[in-house]
């Protein structure tokens, strides 16, 4: 979709900012641009929709040549969001949304249709937010209308030049999420911009991690912080790789532990025995479908004298589906200052991770891409500590 050949920017008082930069970004993929400053992301991405026009080497957008296309016509096919999100102050919400259907000469009626839908699209209500200025809007808010803004004519491109990059973390975090949602959504082609390794890792389908001018490693978050290509990779993504590791490692069946099970119309005096059988401390509770109940602890089980598992047991919040990441697994245990967590499958219980199985799947992950190799086959006796 987008593809730079050999691209070299060399400014009029000497500076190389970009040196002979080759690579591609595919249809609907999330391409992050990540690194210190000054390395050249910016001047990549201003080269794409022709602010900026290289010293030589070419980029083709579905194969042709972006240099013979009108930059006027181009622009109308790539949205564009920045960090001064550079809203008209003196025009609503809504018309800020719709200004590039306006340029396109779509009907007023249209435009302000289209920008309604895609307010609604980024988290604001347009009833609410539609007719405010940009000034009642927070920080946050008005990074999302710059979403909006850049989507309203739906083009096939997005470049985003650390758009988040002036709000605080939490709202930071945020807005990550919604953009990741929303992109499941849209499916853009994206070129991102950002210095904070932690967002290239966590928005990125693969990452480009730049040097001076160059790009140092182009893969997929897992193999640049698992693998990282030259030791300038390695000091760049930082000591506590294995930390930034937890967002992109997904919860897999083989992480699972299989504590007891039990059901809820179960007499609680045969579930006593079959944790004694076991030795366990606990069961897992499901209803007559398979579904995850609760758990029943060996103690209240022992102490019962009569009835069913249902009237001893305790409900459990604390679930997340297979593949969600390691990080949202340490998060939710600790929301629910919870000993392990129930991972299920649609309804279906498929097992149960613990602190412990975490850290082995994390160290299991790392060697994987290490030696690149499927998880499963990789022998933790052999592993060194992450
Ligand atoms: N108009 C210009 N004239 C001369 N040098 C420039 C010009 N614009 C940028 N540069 C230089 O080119 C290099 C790359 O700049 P660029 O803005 O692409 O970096 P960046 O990686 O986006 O940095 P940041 O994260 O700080 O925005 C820098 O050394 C910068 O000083």
């Amino acid at each position: 979709m987008i593809r730079f050949e050999h691209v070299t920017k060399r400014y009029a008082d000497g500076t190389t900012a970009v040196d002979d930069l080759s690579f591609e970004v595919a249809e609907g993929e999330l391409v992050t641009l990540v690194g210190p400053s000054g390395c050249g992301k910016t001047t990549t991405m201003k080269m794409v929709n022709r602010l900026i026009e290289p010293s030589s080497g070419r980029i083709l957008l579905d194969g042709e040549d972006i240099a013979a296309i009108d930059p006027v016509k181009l622009r109308r096919r790539i949205g564009y969001v920045i960090q001064q999100v550079g809203l008209f102050p003196h025009r609503t919400v809504l018309d800020n949304t719709a200004t590039v259907p306006h340029l396109l000469g779509w009907q007023r009626k249209k435009g302000r249709e289209r920008a309604a839908e895609l307010l609604d699209l980024v988290g604001l209500d347009p009833s609410v937010y539609g007719d405010r200025y940009p000034d009642q809007l927070s920080g946050g808010q008005r990074q999302r209308v710059g979403v909006a803004r850049a989507l309203a004519a739906d083009p096939p491109v997005l470049l985003m030049d650390e758009p988040f990059g002036a709000v605080d973390p939490v709202v930071r975090e945020h807005l990550q999420n919604e953009f990741l949602r929303l992109q499941s959504q849209v499916r853009k082609t994206v070129l991102f911009v950002t210095h904070d390794m932690e967002e290239a890792v966590r928005l990125g389908d693969r990452i480009a991690v730049y040097g001076q001018g160059r790009i140092e490693q182009f893969d997929p978050p897992a193999a640049v912080l698992g693998a990282p290509a030259t030791p300038y990779v390695a000091d760049f993504v930082g000591a506590d790789r294995g930390l930034k590791r937890l967002s992109v490692t997904p919860i897999e069946p083989g992480d699972l532990e299989q504590p007891p099970v039990v059901h809820l119309d179960d007499p609680v005096a045969r579930a006593a025995e079959r944790l004694a059988a076991d030795d366990a401390r606990w069961a897992v509770v499901l209803d007559d479908s398979e579904n995850l109940h609760g758990w029943l602890s060996a103690e209240s089980a022992s102490a019962a004298e009569s009835g069913t598992v249902r009237d001893h047991s305790r409900r459990m919040e604390a679930w997340l589906p297979v593949g969600a990441s390691l990080k949202q697994a340490f998060s939710t245990m600790l929301q629910h200052d919870a000993g392990w967590i129930a991972v299920l499958e649609s309804d279906r219980f498929l097992g149960v991770l613990t602190p412990a199985r975490l850290h082995e799947a994390l160290r299991r992950s790392i060697d994987a891409d290490a030696n690149a190799i499927p998880r499963s086959d990789v022998n933790l006796e052999t592993v060194a500590d992450a």
